[in-house]
């Protein structure tokens, strides 16, 4: 599909009104097919100086930018990987199309808060698309332009460069509806600061921080830094952006230091300095297909796996579910190079406006919808990525889904075969059944740590450093990196190890298709009940007086410790490195902070409902004299029968 690029423009005719827009109906014409539905909106279309752009106006945008011919001759910028971009970009000029675009005479001042906002963790975050109500654009193009001009700077005191060869940055982004123009502001970003730009187009988190290591000069590799244009399965008004190098995705630290750095940047632009960075942009753009080398590399993974066959999934009837990501490339360019049949795989095409349903390996409208393919195509499994495939999961030919707990026990088998007795990192909310699983089914060892991706892969790298094997670092949410695969967090590289597992079943003669990976989880406990409550802490509420969320929930958290120990039917757990985590009436519960929202999640497992009831009893009883605390979601657990 063509995606549209509005360029960047000085706007200084924000004033230009329907008329002159209209000055291009010659358009008009070509584009029935795909805008028909909102043709009327042409003749009450002022689009308001690129402010606040409507839901339904933006829909229009959309439309348009399935056809580009028609996209084009209204004078729209279009934008195909494949051709690059061509046209102009009148309508970016007269409509200013995102908000604040880019004129230094109209840009806001912003401040250090504005920055530090942005930050979600070790990534950044924020609101690229106008439209929705309470949530302004934050993620504004002279705002990402400020950051990529800040992490290239951080980039070149990491690298200390040598100035005759300057370092180069690859960029990538996912199906995004606001991804190219952001990926145009990063490019400009990027150049500013004197550094070379490799756009990759449509790729997955994972493939950026692969271009780091990979080695191959055909295609520029490799480079010294990677941005990927991300806000994985939030909705799609959002967008983000990771940022590698060889040494792994940046932490906490240096997002807060690429901020700090962005606010000066930001607040000095000059009118002439975007113009020239535009200029520098065009002269150090280059554009390289990565995918193509990060696909082979994992179809080679596969192969030689099998023991160097060709096609060892030939047969195989393997379907896949991208939820209009970007992981629409698994089908076509991983598995039926491997032979597999993809037939009946679905939602492969990017759009980002996530019409069939969240890319989201947690969500249990997505993981129905991949359930239901396998079942309606009779397939041996199904595979299913998150928008930017660094997570994953399965579903096996019984329609079992493999995610969250039984995702990771299957890792944990098919890597603890390899490596006996190896230490197997997870996030903070797995099952008390999957320790007993992995330590006295599997042999290995259960190091239950904090929630966060990168909380969990940087915890398995301190552990070989202190000399405890760990092999596997991986969480509920389907993120999981492997000691083997440079511990990147890569979901199509954990379902590389699941084709691994098939394929040498089949090189071996067991027959049987994916009943080689429902083997491997047997014996597995599992919960009756499974919940998630996510109480939300009322960040404007007296009771908080003046204080910080955060350590309003520390209160909170604190005053269930003293309420658990005071409780002979409630024992804490001995190890716990966030939040309270308690055992009682045969199952367990674990209240927290968010790492990111000013909220704590409640998660309860037991064998019945009435068990997880009196847990649930247990913690509202105690959290119920904090009035800032929502804990409505707990109420309505306890009411249901
Ligand atoms: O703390 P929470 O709000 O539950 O969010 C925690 C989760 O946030 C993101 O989705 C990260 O990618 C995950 O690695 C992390 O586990």
């Amino acid at each position: 599909m063509a995606a549209i690029v509005v360029n960047v423009i000085v706007a200084k005719n924000r004033q230009l009104g329907t008329n002159e827009y209209y000055s291009h109906q010659s358009g008009r014409d070509c584009c029935s097919a795909a805008a028909a539905p909102y043709n009327h909106y042409r003749n009450l279309l002022p689009f308001h100086g690129g402010k606040n752009l409507g839901m339904e106006e933006w829909h229009i945008f959309h439309a348009f930018t399935k056809i580009p011919d028609c996209f084009s001759r209204f004078g729209f910028s279009v934008c195909d990987d494949r051709f690059g971009c061509h046209n102009n970009s009148n309508f970016a000029k007269k409509f200013n199309f995102f908000a604040a675009a880019s004129s230094t005479t109209a840009l806001p001042y912003l401040d250090k808060v504005d920055f530090m906002k942005l930050q979600n963790g070790s990534d950044i975050r924020g609101v690229a698309v106008p439209g929705v109500e309470g949530e302004p654009v934050t993620l504004t193009e002279p705002v990402t332009e400020a950051i990529a001009t800040a992490f290239s700077a951080w980039l070149s005191e990491k690298k200390k460069v040598d100035a005759s060869k300057p370092l180069k940055v690859s960029v990538g982004h996912d199906s995004r509806i606001s991804a190219q123009v952001l990926q145009d502001a990063v490019t400009r970003g990027i150049a500013s600061a004197g550094l070379n730009v490799v756009q990759y187009g449509l790729a997955s988190t994972p493939a950026m921080f692969n271009s780091t290591l990979t080695e191959d000069e055909a295609f520029l590799c490799p480079v010294d830094g990677a941005i990927m244009i991300t806000a994985s399965h939030l909705p799609y008004n959002r967008n983000g952006f990771k940022f590698f190098t060889n040494a792994g995705g940046l932490g906490k630290a240096d997002i807060k230091n690429i901020l700090e750095r962005a606010v000066d940047i930001y607040n000095s632009f000059t009118d002439e300095g975007l113009i020239k960075s535009k200029r520098k942009a065009s002269e150090s753009l280059k554009r390289v297909d990565y995918m193509t080398v990060y696909t082979s590399d994992l179809v080679k993974a596969v192969r030689k796996a099998a023991g160097n066959i060709e096609k060892p999934l030939a047969g195989f009837h393997i379907v896949v579910d991208a939820g209009n990501g970007a992981g629409g490339f698994f089908a076509e360019k991983v598995l039926q190079p491997l032979g597999a049949i993809t037939s009946g795989s679905q939602f492969l095409e990017p759009d980002g406006m996530f019409p069939n349903h969240i890319p989201n390996p947690e969500d249990k409208t997505a993981m129905k919808a991949i359930t239901q393919a396998v079942l309606e195509n009779k397939a041996d499994l199904g595979i299913i990525f998150d928008t930017d495939v660094d997570r994953s999961a399965v579903v096996d030919s019984t329609a079992r889904e493999f995610n969250r707990n039984r995702l990771i026990a299957l890792m944990s088998a098919i890597v603890l075969e390899e490596h006996p007795g190896t230490t197997i990192v997870t996030d903070s909310v797995t099952s008390d059944g999957l320790t007993t699983f992995i330590e006295n089914k599997l042999g290995g060892k259960h190091h239950r740590f904090k929630r966060g991706y990168k909380n969990v892969i940087d915890e398995a790298v301190r552990l070989n450093s202190v000399g405890e094997e760990s092999h596997l670092a991986i969480e509920t949410s389907g993120h999981g990196a492997l000691k083997e695969n440079h511990w990147l967090d890569d979901g199509a590289y954990l379902m590389v190890k699941v084709l691994n597992k098939l394929a040498s079943a089949r090189a071996s003669g067991i027959a049987g298709g994916s009943k080689v990976l429902t083997d491997l989880v047997e014996g597995l406990q599992e919960p009756g009940v499974a919940v998630e409550l996510r109480l939300k802490i009322d960040q404007n509420h007296p009771d908080l007086k003046g204080g910080s969320f955060r350590e309003y929930g520390e209160a909170v958290l604190k005053l269930l410790e003293n309420h658990v120990e005071s409780d002979p039917k409630l024992q804490k757990a001995p190890v716990n490195y966030e939040g309270v985590r308690v055992s009682g009436f045969g199952g367990w519960f674990l209240l927290r902070l968010s790492l990111h929202d000013p909220v704590l999640p409640l998660n309860i497992e037991a064998s019945s409902h009435e068990d997880a009831v009196k847990l649930g009893l247990a913690v509202a009883s105690a959290v119920k004299k904090f009035p800032a605390l929502d804990t409505s979601a707990v109420d309505k657990f306890l009411r249901t029968p």
